[in-house]
């Protein structure tokens, strides 16, 4: 087994280089990746970002919401938050793979003391909690598996950035399985940081005190080109919001109903409905479903009208 040594904590750039690791490396043996993201919302790749994320929220403190390539659910992330990333040509059975690939941090935890276990899918628990969610992906006979280890999150912070199930979004986007989480550190005997953590997963999965052997470096054109498809791809609102499944959401207040569908993260339809009409908004067609946007189209229109959709924008977006 490789790997390669990060310590950078930019998540748009940590989640190129797993990608690009996967699509243009080619490495017989296994490759494992740790790494640390700095606050930041990852939904799954078939995920609508406002049926998963308090969006405003995010916005408020800086916290950036990206998409990644594999499915599943939406986590949070931050310094106290370690990820590992499995790239393979060596894999089974899909439900086997589960818990195959997450087998190591399960040994590695108990031999710490740590009850810790698989549980249903693709969950690795401490008792009933939750601390890591993993998901998949396939690309060319290879496979990334890549899981979160909740070590000393602020989850505080994760339980709002992250939305409860709302019933105002309707979609064949995936949902998340909301869990009650826990922190790994609150179960060792004797407290550590996530660095000494991380270093120490890293020797036990590599089964060796020696771990430069294992290294596996990135030359400068690698570095290139991580960097173009972290600007391109993982900064992209086209990535991030446009490449979402699509959604309606609707929102009431009193007895007007606004109802609004959004395909490619882009408005198709906005209609207000009252007890003696239906008016249909064209002047939304083809802007973003944000905020912003909005505010400025809501702002061109005729005042009387303007009024009727004021008092959604809030409730809309939130
Ligand atoms: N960081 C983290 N770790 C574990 N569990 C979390 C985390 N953040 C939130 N959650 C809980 O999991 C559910 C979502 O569970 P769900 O099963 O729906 O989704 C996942 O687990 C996806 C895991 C993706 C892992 C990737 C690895 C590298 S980049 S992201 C959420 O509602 C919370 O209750």
């Amino acid at each position: 087994m490789k790997t390669i040594l990060n310590h950078l904590h930019d998540p748009h750039f940590n989640l190129a280089l797993e990608e690009y690791v996967l699509k243009h490396m080619d490495c017989e043996e296994d490759i494992l990746l740790l790494w640390v993201n700095a606050p930041s919302v990852i939904v799954g790749r078939n995920q609508v970002v406002y049926g998963e994320v308090n969006v405003e929220y995010c916005k408020k403190h800086d916290i950036p919401i990206i998409r990644r390539i594999s499915g599943g659910g939406t986590v949070y992330h931050d310094l106290g938050n370690l990820n590992f990333s499995i790239i393979s040509k060596h894999y089974q059975d899909v439900l086997k793979n589960y818990r195959s690939f997450t087998q190591p941090v399960v040994d590695f935890l108990q031999q710490m003391g740590v009850n810790a276990s698989f549980s249903g899918k693709s969950d690795l628990v401490i008792g009933t909690d939750k601390f890591s969610g993993n998901a998949q992906m396939y690309h060319q006979k290879k496979m990334l598996h890549h899981g979160t280890i909740l070590f000393e999150t602020n989850l505080d912070t994760l339980s709002k950035v992250l939305k409860p199930k709302t019933k105002d979004i309707a979609s064949v986007a995936v949902d998340s399985n909301r869990s009650r989480v826990t922190n790994v550190n609150t179960h060792l005997k004797t407290s550590m940081d996530i660095d000494v953590f991380k270093t120490a997963l890293l020797k036990y999965w590599l089964n060796t005190e020696d771990i430069q052997s294992h290294f596996l470096s990135l030359c400068e054109a690698d570095l290139k080109a991580i960097e173009a498809l972290k600007q391109e791809k993982y900064l992209s609102w086209g990535w991030n919001f446009g490449e979402s499944p699509a959604f309606e959401i609707q929102k009431t207040i009193g007895e007007h109903a606004l109802k609004v569908s959004i395909k490619d993260g882009l408005i198709e339809t906005l209609v207000l409905t009252t007890p003696i009409l239906s008016l249909h908004f064209n002047q939304f067609y083809g802007s973003r479903f944000e905020k912003e946007a909005y505010e400025l189209k809501l702002n061109t229109i005729d005042a009387s009208l303007k009024k009727s959709l004021e008092p959604f924008t809030k409730t809309l977006f939130e």
